[in-house]
């Protein structure tokens, strides 16, 4: 039998072998350009050869730029070819840009090359080698919510109480294994703990097991099934080291345990491995990263050249103070000099507005002013903490008409469970809206399947009504089995009480009520990934933006508008995005919203006994300061909104840590003044006693005062009762035959219900549209 030639696959492992050095194949070439304008130590870098090599160094020192050029030259000089060299970054983002500067270094793209994240590179090696541990090439790559599905099963079968030990905590203590690259036999009784009465490990091991029948893997596996790959498999690695003979690193200071014995293993072949990265930047301790990984480089790959950069060419001598001055503060650091001969620009702005809508409002006037002056709106970015905080400034964005764009996440609307709280809106007050309840109709898991909705949607087909009422409908008949019927039934009626406690009670209180009683808010509480809490800020931070608007109808209409608007956006944008996000970028303009006790540093952080949670949070500050090429607006509001209270608000301990010869301060209402001059007591009496809706500061202003009613409710309350189909042949007496309860006699005609006596199934209350003549 003869087979097609398989598709050539470009990245086909091969046994080229790059000419070794100094024979005469190694022609030198005739353009270094790449080369100029590099400082001496960055070109050392950049031209090093043989052995592994660390470049460790401050922002904006060039690290990137010396991997990128590193690249091309091993390219240019003739010493390697693309399929030979492998680059690893943490985002995609990141990678792209790597990319596009390779390309603008050697005149054209470098195919054959991998370079991209941890993830993505792991993929392809997977997918490569399924066989061998054991999976089939086509996996699928299951996201968070299957992970706690599988892992909730598996709880059950062992008889495990998941409400005492839940699924999505055992998956982020599997997550947290996987980082370490700690199969199910590596698992140690120490590490796997009380944890589902001492079964972690053994649950851990049935999930990989689960895994594997299902052919899937998840996130963690991508980095840790090539470890035990490699390390069962040694020929296969010896292949990736024939291969890949240059192996280059960026933000090497947040590889975690697993990552780093990936490139451990990797990098035996040629030990051609250059890392570059900064301990001052190191942000994901709180997903596994190690920056020990720094330290432990020099041990394990001996004799290994380190470079140090100290020129920043980033930012100005006073953003660059601020950082190196703020970053002082923390212990344990390598240490560092920066300098910069780029002239001295604009001071920080430090700014102490009354309330996060003062805030946007600011920004938004900054934002306008620079875009006067012919800034371009894509050199201007907002970095913020907590995700939640970006749905001030979209909405303030949308109100001005400037275009931007979330990085590295959804807009705040758009985001699953800002959605899944709107679907719980819109069905209260528009209970035909279909596409909201189907959205809400089994999240939370309340045990509504796929054949209760299957039934639903015949009776909306054949009466023509919305699903909300085909289910009132089918509650009054045996249509649906009794759980299903006794679930869904809870369900409508909570949604009845909903939209009626609306007449009575402020909207705002019965949103929470609803999302606290569908068990939607005890859903999130339950997760104790950092994931899920950021999904119950974005929560509070929804019952925010509720505040602003009189009822829930004219809220919906406001989002729906506001949606709207933002698909139109396009070109240049301002970016908006968190600090986390921002790792690696630069821009002219940066704005640091938000520098209040609580929420930078972050609570968690505060609550730490120890300092490392605090100077995790100080390294964001560093990252997000030094990402401004000129201008950074620090800010900080006297009051925050927390669902329906405001509470007055520290400003960030990080503000104090700036030194005051590098800042502009600037306080309408001379809170920095006050606030630094320690007198925080005496301002949160004030704050809390302040009659916003009297002094029109809430808020409500950005939107043009109070929202009109809206008909919403009249519109959409409509009776389709009158279109439906009757069927005027189904008479009492009749022998009839039903779907699911076979044949039977109609007892008595109720308009579209019928009692029938069915022969095997006794008396039953049905629909007509699942019954046919006999
Ligand atoms: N020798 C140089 N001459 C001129 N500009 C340079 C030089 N080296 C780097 N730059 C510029 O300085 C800026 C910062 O460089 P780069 O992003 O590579 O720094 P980095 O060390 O990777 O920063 P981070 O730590 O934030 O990732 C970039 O705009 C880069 O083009
Ligand atoms: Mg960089």
């Amino acid at each position: 039998m003869t087979l097609m030639a398989p598709p050539a696959d470009p990245f086909e492992i091969t046994d080229d072998p790059v000419p070794a050095p100094n024979t005469p194949e190694r022609r030198p070439v005739a353009s270094m350009a790449h080369l100029e304008g590099l400082n001496d130590e960055q070109r050392k870098a950049v031209i090093h050869e043989d052995g592994p090599l660390l470049v460790l160094a401050g922002a904006g020192t060039g690290k990137t730029r010396v991997l990128t050029t590193r690249i091309a030259h091993l390219l240019i000089t003739g010493r390697t070819r693309p399929s030979q060299v492998l680059a690893v970054t943490f985002t995609n983002k990141a990678a792209r840009e790597m990319l596009d500067r390779v390309a603008q270094l050697i005149g054209g793209a470098a195919d054959g090359m991998w370079l991209g994240t941890f993830h993505s590179v792991g993929v392809r090696i997977l997918r490569r080698h399924a066989e061998l541990v054991g999976l089939k090439s086509n996996f699928t790559i299951l996201d968070t919510d299957d992970q706690t599905r599988l892992l909730k099963q598996l709880l059950q079968a062992e008889g495990i109480d998941d409400k005492k030990w839940p699924a999505r905590v055992l998956s982020g203590i599997i997550q947290r294994w996987k980082d370490r690259a700690l199969t199910p036999n590596k698992v140690t009784g120490e590490d796997a703990g009380e944890f589902a009465n001492g079964k972690a490990a053994e649950i851990y091991r049935q999930y990989q097991t689960r895994l594997a029948e299902v052919n899937a893997v998840d996130f963690g596996d991508l980095v840790m099934l090539c470890v035990t790959l490699w390390q069962q498999h040694p020929d296969v690695l010896e292949q990736y080291h024939r291969r890949f003979r240059h192996i280059l690193v960026d933000e090497y200071q947040d590889t975690n345990v697993a990552q780093y014995l990936w490139l451990r293993l990797l990098a035996q072949g040629t030990r051609d491995v250059c890392c570059v990265g900064d301990d001052d930047q190191s942000i994901y301790g709180w997903r596994g990263a190690e920056v020990g990984n720094i330290l432990r480089f020099e041990k394990d790959f001996p004799g290994a050249e380190i470079v140090r950069l100290e020129r920043n060419y980033r930012s100005t001598p006073h953003i660059l103070a601020a950082a190196s001055h703020l970053i002082a503060h923390n212990e344990g650091r390598l240490g560092k000099t920066l300098w910069t001969d780029v002239k001295e620009g604009e001071r920080i702005s430090v700014r102490g507005v009354w309330d996060g809508d003062e805030e946007a409002r600011t920004i938004g006037e900054e934002i306008e002013a620079l875009q006067r002056d012919k800034h371009p709106l894509s050199q201007i970015a907002i970095l913020v903490r907590a995700g939640f905080q970006t749905r001030e400034f979209e909405e303030r964005f949308i109100t001005l008409g400037l275009p931007y764009r979330v990085i590295g996440g959804p807009r705040f609307y758009e985001r699953q469970e800002i959605r899944d709280a709107l679907a719980y809106c819109r069905v209260t007050v528009q209970p035909d809206d279909d596409l909201a309840f189907e959205r809400i109709y089994n999240t939370p898991r309340r045990g509504l399947g796929e054949s209760a909705l299957r039934t639903l949607r015949l009776i909306q087909r054949a009466q023509r009504v919305s699903l909300f009422e085909a289910a009132r409908r089918a509650l009054e008949t045996d249509e649906l089995k009794p759980r299903p019927r006794k679930l869904l039934g809870d369900l409508i009626k909570s949604f009845e009480r909903w939209r009626d406690m609306l007449d009575g009670i402020n909207h705002v209180e019965v949103v929470e009520t609803m999302l606290d009683e569908s068990g939607y808010t005890d859903m999130l509480r339950a997760d104790r990934s950092p994931e899920a809490e950021g999904r119950l800020e974005n929560l509070k931070e929804l019952t925010n933006a509720l505040q602003e608007f009189d009822t829930l109808p004219a809220f919906l209409e406001h989002v729906a508008l506001l949606t709207d608007n933002a698909e139109k956006a396009g070109g240049d944008m301002v970016s908006v995005m968190t600090l986390h996000a921002a790792k690696g970028l630069e821009f002219d303009t940066v704005f640091l919203p938000g520098w209040e006790e609580g929420l930078f540093p972050n609570q968690r952080a505060l609550d730490d006994k120890g300092l490392a949670g605090l100077e995790e949070e100080r390294r964001l500050a560093y990252v997000g300061l030094t990402r401004a090429r000129k201008r950074a607006y620090v800010s900080f509001a006297a009051n925050r909104r927390v669902f329906n209270q405001w509470q007055a608000a520290i400003p960030s301990r990080f503000l104090r840590e700036l030194p005051t010869g590098h800042l502009a301060e600037s306080s309408d209402a001379g809170l920095y003044a006050t606030y630094s001059a320690g007198h925080h007591a005496g301002l949160r009496e004030q704050a809390s006693g302040f009659d916003y809706e009297n002094l029109g500061v809430t808020g409500r202003s950005a939107f043009g005062g109070n929202r009109s009613r809206t008909r919403w409710r009249d519109e959409t309350f409509d009776d389709r009762r009158a279109v439906e189909g009757d069927k005027p042949d189904l008479t009492v007496g009749q022998r009839v035959f039903h779907q699911k309860f076979g044949y039977g006699r109609i007892l008595a005609v109720d308009g579209n219900k019928l009692d029938i006596d069915f022969e095997k199934a006794g008396p039953k209350k049905v629909l007509d549209s699942f019954v046919d003549a006999a």
